[in-house]
């Protein structure tokens, strides 16, 4: 179980000085507060006990002061305490976040796929949250509460021996044994809380995005049904650890009230002879150990949720990118740029059929090739393998004579726009929108080519390039995001343009619209269009038709 969570516990030694801080805190807080406790008891007895007698003679400034000064000690410590120990813990779930981001940027598509957007929402939120539970709930209380029961012993030690022994094996016994047991009671809930918690969420996002088509089929009762339902059994599993947390306290409370009696019951005896208020001073101490049991329980019972975040977090830091890329630093600026495929064959994972069996084509630099076929016969796969999505099981493919494979990541996106079949449109302004194309365009460059695209009509007087669009802002026609993802496309200024599907489901004004400014746009460049219509024959050099995991080229 400890190699679980290993990985985030060795995280701590690069915050080793502020856990040191703030366990210092931690002690401190727990030792003011024994402290205000026993002197308390000690001075309402003692001044009891002198009575109207000791008005004169009894010094009552010292023991208020020492009060007053615990209590102070007390709140300025917890205060402390939490801002500094909050603060690690936010800085160790910000790093977290950052390494589980950055190792799932380079995943492939094959190994994302394995992995649900909920499920990586989960990952990001729940688990990584989870894992504070560790530093928080763990380690800062166990850690506390055996510091202070070693002072403890010292202090009650100084009075008396039998007591300072019975104390110390009480708070031992319990602070050994409670965690275990609870954590036992608890782990099972704790699994299927973090399991029904992820499980809410994937069905949550399920739900929001599918809100249209849930709509309009009068299926958003029943869907929300589910919801409900998930949600009742993850409050029913919550209401179950609440009252094992309630339970674990009222036992905590039975063990203190079980070594009050026993304290009382020895110094009331007489095992020595003590003055009342001394005897007050060791039963306060003993009822104060419930401030270092307290939070134990707590952190036991959460253990099971820790590891099971620990689990997935641990599954997917444990991906490696199965693409890598080479060294190759090149970027072509003459527009020159020449694809060869080299008996590429290609299956998806776990797919019974190949997509491509032996492919041998080479497309030369400046050709316009539209890419033909039925659906789902591998269009956008052929792209997807010059973009590297995905990688061929056999064969390469080279751009002017070097294999793709050899290029590092930055020249490779360099060297080729992509107009996607869908284009996402962040919410976001329209120039930060263009800007993805590229980050160095200037204001007069993004005008120029919006109205290349025919999008002039967005910059209005009042908003300009900063008007807002995406969720948020001004929704775009299908046929404008299009041009947004030509723009892109023309502003990334490469030499090889793939494109899927640009004018799919637009009319065929628009469509012959986007057509001509495809033609005069990319006269020269390398561009391979997936397309079900060839409207536009012109257009092309040449037309490769896609069937039975082959190509060929038919006449345009
Ligand atoms: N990630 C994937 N895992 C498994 N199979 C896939 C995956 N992506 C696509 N396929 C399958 O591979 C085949 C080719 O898909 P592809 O998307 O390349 O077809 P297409 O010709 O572009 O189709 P369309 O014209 O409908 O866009 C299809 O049978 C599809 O179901």
């Amino acid at each position: 179980m400890l190699k679980l969570v290993s990985p985030y516990i060795k995280l701590y030694r690069y915050y080793w000085q502020r856990i040191l801080l703030g366990m210092i805190m931690v002690i401190t807080a727990l030792s003011a507060s024994i402290f205000l406790l026993s002197l308390s008891g000690w001075f309402l007895s003692a001044t009891a006990f002198v009575g109207v007698a000791g008005l004169y003679t009894f010094n009552y400034m010292l023991p208020a002061a020492g009060v007053r000064g615990a209590a102070i000690l007390r709140t300025v410590a917890r205060y402390f305490d939490r801002l500094i120990n909050h603060d690690t813990t936010f800085r160790i779930l910000a790093y977290l976040r950052t390494k589980a981001f950055k190792h799932l940027l380079p995943l492939s598509a094959d190994q994302m796929q394995h992995f649900q957007k909920a499920d990586l929402l989960n990952a990001f939120i729940a688990d990584i949250d989870h894992l504070d539970h560790l530093y928080l709930r763990l380690f800062a209380p166990i850690l506390g509460s055996l510091s202070i029961t070693l002072f403890i012993y010292c202090a009650v030690n100084y009075f008396d021996h039998t007591v300072a022994l019975i104390i110390t094996l009480f708070l031992l016994a319990t602070i050994l044994t409670m965690p275990l047991l609870f954590y036992y009671a608890g782990k099972r809930l704790g699994e299927n809380i973090a399991q029904f918690k992820s499980q809410y969420r994937q069905l949550l996002v399920s739900y929001l995005q599918g809100q249209a088509e849930l709509t309009l089929f009068n299926a958003k009762q029943a869907f929300r049904q589910q919801l409900t339902d998930t949600e009742s059994q993850w409050l029913t599993l919550q209401k179950k650890q609440s009252n094992l947390l309630s339970l674990a306290s009222a036992v905590i409370i039975l063990i203190v009230g079980i070594m009050t009696l026993l304290i009382i019951g020895l110094v009331s005896n007489g095992i020595a002879n003590y003055d009342p208020p001394v005897i007050a001073l060791l039963i306060f101490i003993g009822l104060s150990s419930t401030e270092i049991l307290a939070p134990i329980p707590n952190a036991f019972l959460f253990l099971g949720q820790v590891f099971a975040s620990a689990k997935r977090m641990n599954h997917l830091l444990a991906q490696q990118p199965s693409i890598t890329y080479g060294n190759i630093n090149q970027t072509f600026t003459d527009d020159k740029c020449t694809i060869i495929f080299n008996e590429v064959t290609f299956s998806y994972p776990n797919q019974p059929l190949s997509v491509f069996n032996d492919i041998n084509i080479r497309i030369h630099s400046g050709e316009h090739v539209a890419l033909i076929g039925q659906t789902g016969c591998g269009k956008s796969t052929f792209l997807n393998l010059i973009t590297r999505s995905w990688q061929p099981n056999k064969g390469s493919i080279t751009i002017n004579n070097i294999d793709i494979t050899h290029f590092d990541e930055y020249s490779l996106r360099n060297m080729m726009a992509v107009i996607p079949q869908v284009i996402h449109i962040f919410n976001d302004t329209l120039r930060n929108n263009l800007l993805i194309g590229n980050p160095n365009a200037n204001d007069e460059q993004l005008i120029a080519v919006l109205k290349k695209v025919e999008l002039g009509k967005l910059l209005t007087a009042e908003h300009g390039l900063d008007l807002w669009i995406g969720e948020d802002g001004r929704t775009l026609s299908g046929g404008e995001r299009r041009r947004i993802g030509i723009a892109r496309a023309l502003l990334h200024e490469s030499p090889l343009i793939l494109m899927d599907e640009p004018t799919e489901s637009l009319d065929s004004l628009t469509e012959q619209q986007i057509l001509a400014i495809i033609a005069n746009n990319y006269a020269g460049k390398t561009l391979i269009m997936v397309t079900h219509r060839l409207n536009e024959h012109a257009l092309f050099d040449r037309i490769l038709l896609l069937r039975n995991q082959t190509l060929t080229e038919i006449k345009p």
